[in-house]
């Protein structure tokens, strides 16, 4: 079967780029990517591309040659779910914030109600494919759902999963190490939604990175990729902690370990700690799926990950505290980011965020300069933990578009993301306009320390002894 005709549901930061880089290398398919929130469609709309919802390397210039040709965003949900063969369900599959499960489990009623919809307009036979990140054995609700609810349609539930990492989004898509596709395998019609989904990616990417496998061995590789990326991530973190005690340096002995090809160099860049939609929330989701089977020694294995990354960013701003002699309280410190990596407008669980609440709570002046983080998302971040009222986060941190303005005056400046044109940027003149002792303190490993010693600064970078 040969697909023309493709709906996403949810268009976020996997449903946009994904859906982009599709309508690119299929200009014979025609997709419509369909979400709720008419503000996000009308900036995916939007003629002035930098006000596109989500910024990513080459999207824009991707969504710039499809729109309006075979790539369509739009918020007539029903219209769209109606003249598609193949509807991708990319909503988003956040941490239950209620009920059983709360802080834990994958809250899934936005999935939910998508099968709903898709069950209640359907009128021909169609091939739902799970995009969004989801709990082990989930395809079994949706079938459930969308055959007895449904019109007597058959749908075929495929899992396919998106590994795109953010800032690196549409390299990822266009060259991805594996496509992952599960179905029901045992069946004619699950075999055929399977290859209906292969002859997609086929598209570009070489047959023999495209992997088919059972739904389930789909659901739970997503999970577990993102807990062993996680791991290295907080492996290295807490390894940096000890280089600190011990004089060791942690980019010395990550590249000692990583050149094993073992072990391999990449995810070991110690930090103020992961950030990102994904880690945490798939992770919570894996220990919780873990407790509800009765396997409490797995759950709380992969737990340590979580707990090792809040050690990680508390311990971050202890030291600022400590440093500046055991108290912040009235003293301006510099935010250099606020995105949970560089490359990204997305700030969901950066580490800035919890680094800046603990910090505000010891009476700290924050000033914060991100490339491409709006004021108003710095602000609706720190509203959300509900800390303090939103009259004093507006009193105590300041947003400042200017790289060179936003150090003038502090006492500290802390690095968060490491975005590159941090490097480039003239560092006496910083120094000069800082309070004195000037106190830098590198989140990411990215600033040259050795050369801001000799300006002045007083230095430290994680996993530094
Ligand atoms: N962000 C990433 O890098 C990434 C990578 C791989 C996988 N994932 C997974 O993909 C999924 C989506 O993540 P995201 O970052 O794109 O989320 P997102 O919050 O950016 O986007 C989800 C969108 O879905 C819309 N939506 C929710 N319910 C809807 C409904 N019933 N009908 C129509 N639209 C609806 C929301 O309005 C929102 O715009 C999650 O499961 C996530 O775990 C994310
Ligand atoms: O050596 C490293 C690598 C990453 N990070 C941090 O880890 C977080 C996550 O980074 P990354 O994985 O690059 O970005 P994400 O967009 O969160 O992508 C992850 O989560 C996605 C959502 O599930 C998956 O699709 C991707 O494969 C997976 O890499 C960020 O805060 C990074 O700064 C480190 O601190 N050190």
């Amino acid at each position: 079967m040969k697909i023309k005709n493709i709906c996403c549901i949810g268009a976020g930061y996997v449903g946009g780029p994904t859906m982009a880089v599709i309508a690119k290398q299929c200009p014979q398919i025609i997709i419509t990517v369909v979400d709720i929130n008419p503000e996000r469609i009308n900036a995916w709309n939007d003629k002035n591309l930098e006000n596109l919802p989500v910024f990513e390397p080459s999207l824009a210039e991707i969504v710039n040659k499809t729109r309006g040709e075979n790539l369509f965003f739009s918020t007539d949900i029903e219209r769209a779910i109606d003249e598609a063969e193949m509807i991708f369900i990319s909503v988003n599959t956040p941490t239950k914030t209620y009920g059983k499960g709360k802080g834990m489990a994958a809250d899934l009623k936005y999935i939910e109600l998508c099968a709903r919809q898709i069950a209640k307009v359907a009128k021909q036979d169609k091939i739902i494919v799970e995009k969004s990140t989801l709990p082990v054995r989930t395809a079994e609700a949706l079938k459930s759902i969308l055959d007895n609810t449904g019109n007597g349609v058959n749908f075929q539930i495929l899992s396919n999963p998106e590994f795109l990492a953010e800032g690196t989004a549409v390299q990822d898509l266009l060259n991805p190490d594996r496509v992952l596709i599960g179905g029901d395998v045992g069946s004619n019609d699950g075999n055929e939604a399977i290859d209906a989904l292969v002859d997609i990616y086929a598209n570009w990417v070489p047959k023999e990175r495209i992997l088919t496998t059972k739904v389930w061995s789909s659901e739970l590789s997503k999970l577990t990729a993102n807990a062993f990326l996680a791991q290295r991530v907080s492996s290295i973190n807490s390894i940096s902690e000890l280089c600190e005690k011990t004089g060791a340096d942690v980019n010395e002995v990550a590249k000692a370990i990583g050149m094993d090809s073992r072990i391999g160099p990449k995810f070991l860049n110690a930090s103020v700690g992961f950030g990102g939609s994904c880690f945490q929330k798939d992770i919570l989701n894996l220990v919780y799926i873990a407790k509800s089977y009765g396997l409490n020694e797995v759950a709380d294995y992969w737990e340590q990950v979580i707990l090792i990354n809040e050690h990680q960013k508390n311990r971050f701003s202890n030291k600022i505290v400590s440093t500046l002699y055991n108290t912040v309280s009235g003293k301006k410190i510099t935010f250099l980011g606020w995105a949970f990596k560089k490359d990204t407008n997305d700030t969901r669980e950066s580490a800035a965020i919890k680094v800046a609440n603990n910090l505000l709570n010891e009476q700290a002046l924050i000033s914060v300069y991100d490339p491409k983080v709006t004021e108003e998302r710095i602000y609706a971040d720190l509203d959300y933990l509900n800390s303090r009222s939103e009259e004093e986060n507006r009193a105590l941190l300041k947003v400042d578009n200017n790289p060179y303005e936003v150090c003038e005056n502090a006492h500290a400046i802390a690095v968060l993301t490491e975005w590159d044109e941090f490097k480039t940027y003239n560092w006496q003149q910083i120094y000069d306009d800082m309070q004195k002792p000037a106190f830098i303190f590198d989140g990411r490993g990215i600033l040259d320390m050795e050369y801001l010693k000799t300006i002045g600064f007083e230095c430290y970078t994680i996993g530094k002894g």
